[in-house]
């Protein structure tokens, strides 16, 4: 058995051009043995440490945990995906480690960590994020995604679009990281079911509820991230009162009342292009939109970033949220009640959900990684 897995793997390493290996030895050397001083982040496959190669390249060093779903050969899944593309908005892959039990990936280092401890990390970082920096983060983003969804074929869907997963390098360019999720999928598919494991706030209510997994369930993902770059403010924020606690139903209902300007982050002390910004709020809200029809693909989200196209908002519909099925379980587990179905039925544009959906909502939601709903303190 061991042979054959053996086999197996130097079979598909054989396969695979342009990834360097590690030996587990060089990769100890590197991180100081593992030592805590240089980890810098615990993600949900695993710990990831700050590395110095043997050329003297700075690394992160992502160790999978035993408990990592990942097998070997969704491991080597990810480095061939990985290191088949190559984009200046996505994060490199050096190469990586396979050796008995250890499954490590070695990318590109990025000295200016994620948007979740910067941006979204309640004040404890030194990066000024003016407007110009966050215009150019979320467009950086935008075409990183739009080169994945729209230009790799077969494309790919990250599935895991979210603050924790966009680094900042020296210059504050953005890079996509963590394709641990991310599956190739046949160009003549709409869409494929799969366990659900992205982050709940920035799930579309067709993952959260079914699975279903689409280019455009990205796209919601990247609506949420925006207005998160946007306000400066996360997803959720469960310090406040109830109905604060959701940027995305905020947004909604700031911009019916005419008032989408507020939504900018008061750090920026009015100093930002206000047109612009509300725009950028408007393409937010078109991505998170319940129908995945309505949405926009990445392509086109692009070009209303950057004012090539204009934003038409004519019949933009509310956003799709699926808080609201979130706090009814939290509540059923509670109370030990059944108001998922109630809750469920008052999701924005839930006609379309018939019981079989909703009776599979649970079940979903009991495979989920709830590993990045963060508060921001201000
Ligand atoms: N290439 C990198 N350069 C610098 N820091 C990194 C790099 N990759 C990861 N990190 C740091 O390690 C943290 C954990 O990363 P990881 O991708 O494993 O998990 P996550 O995105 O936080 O959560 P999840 O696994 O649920 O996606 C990141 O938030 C970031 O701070």
């Amino acid at each position: 058995m061991l042979m054959l897995l053996r086999k197996m793997v130097e079979i598909y390493f054989s396969d695979i051009e342009n990834v360097n290996r590690y030996t587990y030895k060089e990769l100890k050397i590197a991180t100081e043995g593992f030592s805590p001083a240089n980890k810098i982040g615990e993600g949900g496959f695993g710990s990831v440490y700050k590395g110095k190669l043997r050329n003297d390249t700075l690394a992160a060093i992502k160790v999978l945990s035993a408990e990592s779903r990942q097998g070997v050969k969704e491991f080597l899944t990810e480095i061939k995906v990985i290191s088949s593309i190559e984009h200046e908005n996505l994060v490199k892959l050096y190469g990586c480690c396979v050796e008995g039990n250890h499954r490590i990936l070695v990318y590109e280092y990025h000295e200016n960590n994620s948007l979740a401890q910067t941006l979204l990390g309640g004040g404890h970082s030194s990066i000024q994020f003016s407007w110009d920096v966050r215009r150019n983060i979320c467009i950086g983003v935008a075409r990183g995604l739009a080169f994945l969804h729209d230009v790799v074929q077969p494309h790919i869907i990250h599935r895991d679009i979210k603050a924790s997963n966009i680094l900042l390098d020296k210059s504050l360019q953005p890079k996509i990281s963590d394709f641990g999720l991310a599956k190739l999928i046949a160009a003549n598919l709409t869409h494929i079911s799969t366990l659900v494991a992205g982050t709940a706030g920035y799930l579309a209510p067709e993952y959260a509820i079914r699975s279903q997994v689409t280019r455009k369930s990205d796209v919601y993902s990247f609506g949420v991230l925006l207005l998160e770059i946007v306000s400066g403010k996360c997803n959720t924020n469960r310090r406040l009162p109830v109905g604060e606690r959701y940027l995305l139903a905020n947004a909604w209902d700031l911009y019916e009342k005419g008032e989408t300007e507020s939504l900018v982050d008061v750090f920026l002390d009015g100093e930002f292009d206000v047109e612009e910004a509300i725009r950028f709020c408007k393409i937010g809200l078109l991505c998170t939109q319940d129908s995945l029809q309505l949405r926009p693909s990445m392509s086109e989200v692009l070009d209303m970033l950057i004012g090539e196209t204009d934003v038409n908002e004519e019949k933009m519909a509310k956003p799709g949220l699926v808080f609201e099925i979130i706090e009814a379980k939290e509540r059923r587990k509670q109370k030990g009640t059944a108001e998922v179905e109630n809750a469920s039925s008052s999701l924005v544009g839930s006609g379309r959900q018939d019981d079989s959906s909703l009776s599979g909502i649970a079940d979903s939601f009991a495979t989920m990684t709830f590993t990045s709903i963060y508060d921001r303190s201000n």
